[in-house]
């Protein structure tokens, strides 16, 4: 992404932002709430439509993207994005055989503990289980790029280990991990890459120890979001 203009009205939620992620790496989008991180990733998904500036995933404007290029790429909303009335298992099982190599289901569901609410509907699971299934929904078709807006928020410790031992197989087996999160655990855990936003901008990237050059992450972090708000 390069200097990615993004208004909403008079709220200016992009103000040039500029950064990039590598295959076989996680690269984690820190920046305190509304800094623009979920109005870049959504960018990226091709969900929105930035004003000025360039987007490109796997090569491709995702803006203008088709099917094939959707395909490739696995998103995780913040919301979810999950229908009410549909149950995990049978939602997953649709899902994978809408892709010509998808993941395997049954370890999918096993790693991340659907199995145990696996025919319960959607609406009547908890926060953190409808998160599970929303982050298995992006993982089944195998994407070689996977954006997903906070994935271990809320979940209980046991359930965030496996998410994040997931998500670094999912790295590691050549794809492109992007996650937005709030946890400086989880960058300094998980991250290969990590691009700190504030203000529409963003004001650090680069590895772990690159970003915080001897600090902490977290003193660093409040540097850089203090210094570019102020
Ligand atoms: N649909 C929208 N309409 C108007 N303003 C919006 C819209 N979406 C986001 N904004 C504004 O754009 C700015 C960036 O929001 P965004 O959701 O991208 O931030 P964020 O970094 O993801 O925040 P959080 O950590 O709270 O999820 C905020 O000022 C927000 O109020």
């Amino acid at each position: 992404m390069s200097g990615l203009v993004k208004r909403y009205g008079g709220v200016v939620a992009l103000d040039g932002a500029s950064w990039s992620a590598q295959s076989g790496q996680v690269t984690a989008v820190l920046g305190p709430n509304g800094a623009g991180k979920t109005t870049m990733v959504e960018c990226c998904e091709g969900l929105r439509r930035g004003d000025a500036g360039e987007v490109r995933v796997l090569s491709t404007d995702p803006w203008n993207a088709g099917a094939d290029h959707r395909a490739r790429v696995g998103v995780m909303l913040q919301d979810g994005g999950l229908p009410n009335a549909a149950r995990p298992l049978p939602l997953l099982r649709h899902l994978r055989s809408l892709y010509a190599a998808p993941a395997p289901l049954d370890e999918l569901v096993t790693r991340l503990g659907i199995a145990d609410f696996a025919s319960t509907s959607v609406r009547r699971l908890s926060g953190g289980q409808k998160q599970r299934v929303a982050l298995a929904a992006a993982l089944v078709g195998r994407p070689e790029v996977a954006f997903l807006d906070e994935p271990s928020a809320g979940l209980d410790p046991h359930a965030r280990l496996d998410v994040w031992d997931l998500v670094r197989e999912v790295a590691d087996a050549g794809a492109a991990v992007v996650l937005t999160t709030h946890s400086f655990e989880e960058a300094e855990r998980l991250a290969d890459h990590i691009v700190v936003v504030a203000s529409g901008q963003v004001v650090a990237q680069g590895s772990l120890a690159e970003v915080t050059a001897g600090e902490r992450l977290e003193d660093r972090y409040f540097a850089l979001t203090r210094r570019s708000a102020a």
